[in-house]
């Protein structure tokens, strides 16, 4: 999705969008990272709003008016003083099952290429965000959440097969990072993992990488696009994740007599 700095034109657009990807017999849509707003420390402060608030009630009735899942991107959210990075969650009845708050902030200062440091304005969030549909369990990061295993492999041992990272690579680290992040973590833990990027600006702060893209549990691309604005369409199979795990059960050969990933604080 291509996003500008009018919030209102955004959201008017991610429903037009979200409306086409129904009518095309789409079950569960995904947002990019930060639809309504620019993705810019400076702007999250001036777009934040709470969750239920403006834009998660026109994501609620979207879902209810298509009958879909959607998960919502992320948009900036307030909260008791404190900006957040947060991806809310409705389901078909337009309901807010869950949000998250991304929980590994940017930071990242590559010497002549990028420097962009999330907590400038956001605060990090401290849960993870699961939820059910009646085709499995769905583990919830945003973007810079995918670069940590032990987030994933928790999500895998919580028991989802889909883990959906709205994101915002740029064009420092996506060329070279994204794709096999993506890969890794559908390997590890045998999960289909599906990032959504929105679509590039050359004029805007932070430019995009784009080429939002679903990787199989066996670790191949199932969908992917340049950096254009586009819907990416993808068929989920959770009884393919069974299959993997019978074929290589890796998840049951861990050493955990030796090693183990602790959640420490829910
Ligand atoms: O991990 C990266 O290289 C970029 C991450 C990012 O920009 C984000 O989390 O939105």
């Amino acid at each position: 999705m291509a996003v500008t700095a009018v919030k209102s034109e955004n959201l008017e657009h991610a429903v037009t969008l979200i409306n086409k990807a129904a009518t095309n017999g789409a079950q569960l849509i995904i947002l990019p990272e930060c639809f309504n707003s620019p993705y810019d420390t400076t702007c999250f402060p001036k777009y934040a709003e709470s969750i239920p608030g403006p834009t998660s009630d026109i994501l609620a009735q979207t879902a209810n008016d298509n009958n879909v899942y959607i998960i919502g991107g992320s948009i900036p959210e307030i909260d008791n003083g404190e900006v957040y990075n947060t991806c809310p969650v409705f389901s078909p009845s337009g309901k807010l099952l869950t949000k998250h708050r991304k929980m590994h902030l940017v930071d990242i200062n590559v010497p002549g290429k990028i420097r962009f440091r999330e907590a400038d304005s956001l605060s990090p969030g401290c849960d993870f965000t699961t939820f059910d549909t009646p085709y499995c369990k769905v583990g919830i990061g945003v973007c810079y959440d995918l670069r940590f295993p032990e987030l994933a492999h928790i999500y895998g041992e919580m028991g989802c097969k889909f883990l959906v990272y709205p994101g915002a690579f740029n064009m420092t680290t996506g060329p070279s990072h994204m794709e096999p992040l993506l890969r890794a973590r559908a390997v590890d833990n045998e999960v289909y993992v599906a990032l959504v990027s929105g679509a590039r600006n050359e004029t805007a702060s932070y430019v995009a990488w784009g080429h939002s893209t679903v990787v199989s549990p066996w670790g191949d691309v199932l969908a992917t696009t340049e950096h254009l604005e586009t819907i990416v369409y993808c068929d989920i199979d959770p009884d393919f994740v069974d299959k993997v795990r019978t074929h290589l059960p890796i998840l049951s050969q861990k050493r955990t007599d030796m090693y183990s990933t602790v959640v420490k604080r829910k």
